[in-house]
Order: C-alpha cells, then sequence, then structure tokens
C-alpha cells in the first residue's frame, strides 16, 4: 500500500513557485529522506504531505485520503525542524501533554511514554525540566513526542541536528526497525549519511526534484561512486540545462 502519494505537484507562497512537477510514492515500511541545498523546499513538501499547506496544482494522498485532512493528522507524527516543547514541564510532563493531544489512551500512556524514551535514550532523564536539557536532548524528546501515539506515518524535519555520530546511529538503528514493523518514514536533511541509510532519497535543488531513486540506483544512474557524487552531477546538470533555457 501506498502511504504517500504525490502527483504532478506544483506549490509556493502567494505568486512564488516554490516546488515545481514533484511525482513522489512511498510505500508502507519505506524511508524516504529528502536532501536538498537550505531553502530549496523540503520543508514546503513536508508541510504540503502533511496538509498544513493546500496544493496550488497537483494532488497529495496519504494513507489513501486526499490532503489537507484534519483527520489524518492523529495518524501521523510530527517532528518539525525547531523544536516546541514547555521548559517548564519536566520531559515526561511534556510526554504526557503531547500524548495526550495525539489521543493516546490514559491507560497505553506509561508505556507509550517507555517505548518511545527508550528509543532516543531519554529514560534515565525524564523527571528533569526540560528548561534544563541541551540542545541535543531536546531533539531526542521531540523525537520521542513524534513516536508516542505510534504513528502509521513518520515525518521528521531534520530528525539528527544536534545529535552526535553515536546517538544518531543508535536512532537510525530505531527507525530501521520501526520501518520493519510497517511504519513509513519521510525525513528531511542536510546530511549525506542519513540520506544513504534510507530506502528511498529524492534530491530536490530548486524546487525540482533532480535525482529519485534507491542509493543504488542513483549510483548507477548517475556513473559515480557515492550518493554525494550523484547529487553534485544531478545539480550540475540542472544548472546545464537551465542555462541552456
Ligand atoms: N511562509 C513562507 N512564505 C513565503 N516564502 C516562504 C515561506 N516558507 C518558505 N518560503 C520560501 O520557500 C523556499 C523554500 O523554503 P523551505 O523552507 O521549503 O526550504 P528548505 O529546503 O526546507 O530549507 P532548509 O533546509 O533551510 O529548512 C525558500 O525560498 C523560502 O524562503
Amino acid at each position: 500500500m501506498n502511504t504517500i502519494l504525490v502527483k504532478d505537484l506544483q506549490q509556493g507562497y502567494g505568486k512564488t513557485i516554490v516546488l515545481k512537477d514533484i511525482n513522489l510514492t512511498v510505500s508502507a515500511g519505506e524511508i524516504l529522506a529528502l536532501i536538498g541545498p537550505s531553502g530549496s523546499g523540503k520543508t514546503t513538501l513536508v508541510n504540503t504531505i502533511m496538509g498544513m499547506l493546500k496544493p496550488h496544482q497537483g494532488e497529495v494522498t496519504v494513507l489513501n485520503q486526499s490532503m489537507p485532512n484534519r483527520k489524518l493528522l492523529a495518524k501521523i507524527g510530527f517532528m518539525a525542524q525547531t523544536d516546541a516543547l514547555y521548559d517548564t514541564l519536566t520531559a515526561r510532563e511534556n510526554l504526557t501533554f503531547f500524548g495526550q493531544m495525539m489521543g493516546v489512551k490514559r491507560d497505553d500512556l506509561k508505556k507509550q511514554i517507555k517505548y518511545a524514551t527508550d528509543i532516543v535514550n531519554l529514560g534515565p532523564h525524564l523527571n528533569k525540566y526540560v528548561g534544563s536539557y541541551s540542545g541535543g536532548m531536546k531533539r531526542r524528546l521531540s523525537l520521542a513526542i513524534s513516536l508516542i501515539s505510534d504513528p502509521e506515518l513518520l515525518i521528521l524535519d531534520e530528525p539528527t541536528v544536534g545529535i552526535d555520530p553515536e546517538l544518531r546511529q543508535q536512532i537510525w538503528t530505531e527507525l530501521h526497525k520501526t520501518a520493519k514493523a510497517g511504519k513509513t518514514i519521510l525525513l528531511t536533511t542536510h546530511v549525506m549519511e542519513d540520506a544513504e541509510q534510507a530506502d528511498q532519497i529524492m534530491m530536490i535543488r530548486r524546487g525540482e526534484a533532480i535525482a529519485q531513486g534507491t542509493p543504488d540506483s542513483l549510483i548507477s544512474e548517475f556513473g559515480v561512486s557515492s550518493v554525494e557524487e550523484a547529487f553534485l552531477k544531478a545539480g550540475r546538470q540542472q544548472d546545464e540545462n537551465l542555462s541552456n533555457d
């Protein structure tokens, strides 16, 4: 089953076009990484898939429902680029608050808090005030919050920013496990090592999907030896095409 389907999407703000001709399919259990330079349109695409922005043109379907659709929000775990946490509450209180907002039943909250915080290694720090957390701990708590309702689709905007390499690897192990259990994960990143861990990569540059496929298929399509080289080559081809127009 397709969890996400984006067809001929054009998106923008007012009269400014930010995304052109985006087509994308993500199946249940798959991890898709959106990679691209700052300002290329990744967050705009994520917000459109979440239903926070209505497509200018084209179609976005999530879990077989046309977006925007408020009812689907409960099935989507979202981690935004900036942490939206309550500093004057403890991590446990934050998790309880957001869990209740996401519709987690009172009886399930304890189990879900343990599940989500084990993934990000925050168990020993649950009773500390979030105001005393480091930047990386706040990122990890935001990730735990996105997992609290055990959502079918996880959307993570730059989840690994401020997270050290050891924990990043640990989080990837858990993301793979989560995907294997049938959940779909869409994440944005600037980091090539993150993109390489995904099943599918979409490279966005200047609002266009300049390359798309599995890490191996991108390497063979562009005749290069790494995903990074594929991205650079796809960028050069885009520049050539634009200068020929
Ligand atoms: N609310 C908005 N109103 C007008 N323009 C916007 C708005 N949000 C984003 N943009 C513009 O849309 C373009 C794409 O921005 P977007 O945030 O989607 O990029 P991004 O790839 O996610 O960047 P980053 O990696 O820095 O987060 C940029 O030119 C940005 O200035």
